[in-house]
């Protein structure tokens, strides 16, 4: 059996030595392929490599039959449409450490050539002019740099930070008090940093969740002295509110390496002179390139030879006798991680998942990996699956506990997850109800019975007269329909719970007029 991979994005060549090196492996490299050249050729390939250029949507995806994996030869997969990926049982590796270095010292590069207007100087001296006065720049040390996003390259560029002696605060939803402390830099939320930073750097993926976080708002809170570093993806910031800001001198620098749309040819932010800006060269250093393309390239051998993947980012690895067993419970289990996920606050630190009944006789781990995935995905995005959920929670000291118990409270099954953070501890229970699918039957200590699915809405509320009917009249307001209402409580006149199924998601306002009302603790909306 021989395989065909086809190579879309220029990669070095030295890093593709394994795939070469196989025999049973054709290699056709033609990067820098349209858009329709590409789908007429992904139609006899099984893999697929490409670096942040070429974009494989689902039609890619649709036209090619063959295809067993898609090989990204560096980090982000914003460009790879995994959720068709996953659905074709596509494999889609990456390279998640082979750039760290270069994309870090890139980050650099760019906050010393802002500080001291290098870029700028250089163009003038090209021009004949000898400009000092106009060109002078900022010292770094004793300045703090903010960092959003302390993952791998966040990481590496608070310790050169440290060496040019600038203080470090960082935001990244998995960095405790602790953790900070241990490598040396404050700990902050997204409006510190903002607020307290003089040079900022985004080093978060581009997601749902990230997409123009760095927004006017966010301009609005930084100093106007701040300048903003961006080596990690186009659209986490808004770009216009970032022309706005620049302009109105709300900040006083940019550094782009990327864009939302690239090529950025004769692009407005370009025409500014506080914007300096390299065409997406974070990872373009020889070592990167050939470390990504060797990781990648070895990676697409073992699979296409049925090996297992090393750095898979959307596939779950269960032999089909234990998926048949497991099936019935997928659903139930990622939607008990994503919905306790959701209203707990604070930093995860561990994650206790309690089987009993039937499913004490069953092989459970896929499901802890299922629901873990279901808790990360709130904040590492869709790259986190059934293979690398485990991984990605080790990575982030968050410990993951399953045990099987007796306490089956009367159910054929139940799935207990927990949820302890650095600020509270919540769990809901949820079970498979013949012939009826899944069900949430408690949540923290009140029993209840919902549907996990839809709109709800989850009110912590103090049990007094009137309250439930306040929240029925605040919803009418905003023309929402409530389909389902469960309360819950322990003790009359003491803390309870109410579970709504609603129509249509809750406008931001209407949650803050709910959770203002004084018989209200906290209130969540969320889509299941
Ligand atoms: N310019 C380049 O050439 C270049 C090179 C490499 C990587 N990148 C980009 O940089 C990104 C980061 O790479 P990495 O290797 O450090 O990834 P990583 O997964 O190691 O780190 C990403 C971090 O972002 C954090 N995060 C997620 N949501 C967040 C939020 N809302 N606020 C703050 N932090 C959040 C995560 O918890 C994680 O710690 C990649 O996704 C890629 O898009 C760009
Ligand atoms: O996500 C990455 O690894 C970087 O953005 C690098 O992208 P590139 O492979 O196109 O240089």
């Amino acid at each position: 059996m021989s395989f065909r991979v086809l190579i879309c994005d220029p990669l070095s060549e030295e890093g593709l030595t394994p795939l070469k090196n196989a025999e049973d492996i054709e290699v056709i490299n033609t990067p820098g392929m349209q858009q329709e050249e590409l789908l007429e050729k992904v139609n006899k390939v099984d893999a697929l490599i490409v670096r942040s250029q070429t974009r494989i949507s689902r039609e890619i995806v649709e036209a090619a039959p063959n295809l067993k994996v898609i090989g990204r030869a560096g980090v982000g997969v914003d460009n790879i449409d995994l959720d068709a990926a996953t659905e074709h049982g596509v494999i889609v590796v990456n390279a998640p450490d082979g750039n760290t270095i270069s994309a870090a010292e890139h980050t650099m590069a760019m906050l010393m050539s802002l500080a001291r207007n290098i870029p700028q100087a250089y163009n003038l001296l090209r021009k004949d002019k000898w400009e000092r006065k106009a060109m002078i720049g900022v010292e770094l040390k004793d300045k703090t740099l903010g960092i959003i996003g302390l993952g791998r390259i966040g990481a590496e560029v608070a310790r050169r930070a440290k060496g040019q002696r600038m203080n470090v605060i960082a935001y990244d939803p998995f960095l405790t008090k602790e953790k900070a402390e241990k490598m040396g830099v404050d700990y902050g939320s997204v409006e510190d940093v903002l607020k307290t930073a003089d040079f900022i750097t985004l080093h978060t993926p581009l997601m749902e969740e990230t997409r123009h976080m760095i927004n006017r708002e966010a301009f609005q809170l930084m100093k106007p002295s701040a300048r903003i570093i961006n080596c990690s993806r186009g659209g986490i910031i808004d770009e216009d509110a970032l022309y706005d800001a620049l302009v109105e001198k709300q900040i006083a620098g940019a550094a782009l390496d990327v864009f939302e749309e690239e090529p950025a040819i004769g692009h407005k932010l370009l025409e500014l002179d506080e914007v300096i800006a390299t065409p997406h060269l974070g990872a373009s250093t020889i070592e990167a390139q050939e470390n990504v393309a060797v990781d990648v390239s070895k990676d697409i051998v073992h699979i296409l030879r049925d090996g297992n993947a090393r750095n898979p980012v959307n596939i779950a690895s269960v032999s089909e006798e234990v998926m048949d067993q497991l099936a019935p419970y997928f659903t139930l289990s990622e939607k008990l991680g994503q919905f306790i996920s959701r209203l707990t606050r604070g930093v995860l630190e561990k994650i206790n998942i309690y089987y009993a009944g039937e499913l004490v006789d069953h092989q459970t781990n896929p499901l802890t990996r299922n629901t873990v995935k279901g808790i990360l995905r709130l904040h590492l995005g869709s790259r986190i699956n059934e293979v690398n959920a485990f991984m990605a929670a080790d990575e982030r000291g968050i410990i993951i506990n399953e045990q099987k118990t007796t306490h089956s409270r009367g159910f054929t099954n139940l799935i207990t997850v927990e949820i302890q953070t650095n600020e509270e501890t919540r769990s809901v229970s949820g079970t498979l109800l013949n012939g009826l699918g899944p069900r949430i039957v408690k949540l923290d200590q009140y029993s209840v019975d919902v549907l996990p699915a839809g709109n709800l809405v989850v009110i912590r509320h103090h049990d007094k007269p009137g309250a439930i009917g306040k929240v029925g009249n605040l919803l009418a307001e905003d023309d929402i329909n409530i389909a389902t209402m469960q309360v819950g409580r322990t003790d009359l006149g003491g803390h309870a719970v109410m579970v709504l199924t609603v129509d249509k998601p809750l406008e931001e306002a209407c949650t803050n007029k709910i959770s203002q009302m004084e018989e209200v603790r906290q209130v969540h909306s969320l889509q299941l």
